[in-house]
């Protein structure tokens, strides 16, 4: 049995539910040392990871995309994947077009001026995994959001096949959403290549972008010489489901994670045991038929299984506990439940909500946080491409009536050049009023 019926509170669902990976120290050291050798070493570096991991010798000038390149990946896709992937391409560029912040700026009734400008950034790094799969979904998702902020250069990296190209599909991805630079380099290296730089690919401002425990680290690790949007590792799907559940459809969502990688999760909370032994047997049997078989079953063994719970109650209370990047509401009524909910990526909710709607075409990104962060982290979104600068413009009128609360308050912090600053505009507007 590859999926676990567990109890909740027992010491086997307590510690389905930490997820912690095992070897996390070890893959950390070997990450600080690619971040080392790319940031001393530049391209040398990265084309040597690229030849050590993704076994593909390239050289400096082959590891940048070529505009051929591109049209030549045209001839190799088919009418039906572009009629698809133009569909999600619309629906992913309608939702993230809504959530476009705008600059404001409102006088008040001194006529001081106070607001916000909200600009785009310059250059943006993209990662689009590529390891064991190929990902021109990931490619829109990061580029679309970039473009509707009106970022210029979109640089995106993502690890070349066993043939040293890009997929055409990932290449015509590229092109439709509006990526500008493109290069063949995945892992820690690629996010070092981008955060410090080297002597072809120039620095970012901000990485995003899903990837394995590799390219997770690293953003973590060049955090703060770049942004970052997140840490969005190896995927994840919680599912909440009663008795009304069909198990059919929960085995098929629940291995649609699994399949991604060896430390993907896939967790079934229900107060129902014949439930969790319905799913346990259809996931048995649908494993069977998979082409990743192999990945999804580790990954099962590992951070999978049901974990019966006393009621749905308690179901909420640790799927909020757990804060997983996908969160499927497979009950009676789940709208009744969603406000219960405080902690998760995204949210599915009813039985034709399988988790790759999101994945795919519905709109919202599918690049989500995982390992607990959705507790603090947002999905990708438009304003993670943007910046906001405030605005501040007074008027004597407004300097006169609050400018002494201004010298209480630097006088009273000790700096007094600030309360200076000021008390020098306050003498003159005195003396104009004497006059
Ligand atoms: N959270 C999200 O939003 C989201 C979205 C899509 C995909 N994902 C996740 O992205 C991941 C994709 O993983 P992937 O492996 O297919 O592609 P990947 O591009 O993330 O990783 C492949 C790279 O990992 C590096 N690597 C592999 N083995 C290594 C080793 N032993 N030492 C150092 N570096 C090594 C190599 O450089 C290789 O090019 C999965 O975990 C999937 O679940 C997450
Ligand atoms: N489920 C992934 C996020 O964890 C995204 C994805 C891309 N393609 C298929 N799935
Ligand atoms: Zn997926």
């Amino acid at each position: 049995m590859v999926f676990r019926i567990l109890q909740a509170g027992s010491v086997e669902a307590e510690r389905l539910l930490m997820k912690e990976y095992g070897d996390l120290a070890c893959y950390e050291q070997a990450v600080r040392e690619i971040l080392a050798e790319v940031k001393c070493r530049g391209d040398e570096a990265v084309l040597a990871y690229t030849a050590r991991f993704d076994g593909v010798e390239l050289t400096a000038a082959t590891m940048r995309v070529s505009e051929a390149e591109v049209a030549e990946a045209y001839t190799r896709v088919d009418e039906e994947f572009l009629a698809a992937l133009r569909l999600a391409r619309d629906n992913i560029s309608a939702f993230h077009q809504k959530q476009l912040p705008k600059s404001w700026a409102e006088p008040d009734q001194k006529g001081n001026v106070l607001g916000q400008l909200v600009r785009p950034l310059e250059r943006v790094g993209i990662y689009v995994p590529g390891g064991t799969a190929d990902y021109p979904s990931s490619v829109l998702m990061n580029a679309i959001p970039a473009r509707v902020a009106g970022v210029k250069e979109i640089v995106m990296v993502a690890p070349p096949r066993r043939d040293g190209r890009l997929s055409p599909y990932t290449l015509v991805a590229a092109r439709e959403a509006g990526v500008t630079e493109i290069y063949k380099i995945g892992g820690a290296q690629a996010i070092a290549a981008l955060a410090f730089g080297t002597e072809t690919i120039r620095k970012v401002d901000l990485i995003t972008g899903p990837g394995n425990i590799y390219v997770t680290l690293a953003k973590k690790e060049v955090y703060g010489r770049v942004n970052i949007d997140m840490l969005a590792g190896p995927s994840e799907i919680l599912i909440i489901a009663d008795e009304t559940a069909n198990p059919r459809y929960l085995a098929a969502d629940l291995l649609s994670q699994a399949e991604h990688d060896v430390l993907a999760s896939s967790v079934l909370l229900t107060p129902s045991r014949e439930l969790a032994e319905a799913v346990a047997g259809e996931v048995e049997k649908q494993l069977q038929a998979l082409e990743r078989r192999e990945i999804a079953a580790k990954s099962l063994v590992s951070y999978g299984g049901a974990i019966i719970t006393a009621d749905l109650e308690e179901a909420v209370a640790l799927a909020n506990r757990y804060a997983p990047e996908h969160l499927e509401l497979q009950v009676q009524d789940p709208w009744q439940w969603l406000g219960l909910i405080q902690h998760a990526g995204a949210i599915f909710l009813g039985p034709y909500t399988p988790e790759p709607v999101g994945d795919y075409l519905a709109g919202p990104n599918h690049v989500l946080p995982t390992g607990g962060t959705a507790r603090f982290y947002s999905a990708l979104n438009v304003e993670t491409f943007m910046k906001k600068t405030s605005l501040l413009s007074y008027t004597a009128r407004g300097l006169k009536a609050e400018g002494e609360a201004i010298v209480k308050l630097a006088n009273t912090e000790g700096l007094t050049a600030h309360a200076r600053a000021v008390a020098v505009r306050l003498e003159d507007l005195t003396e104009e009023g004497e006059q």
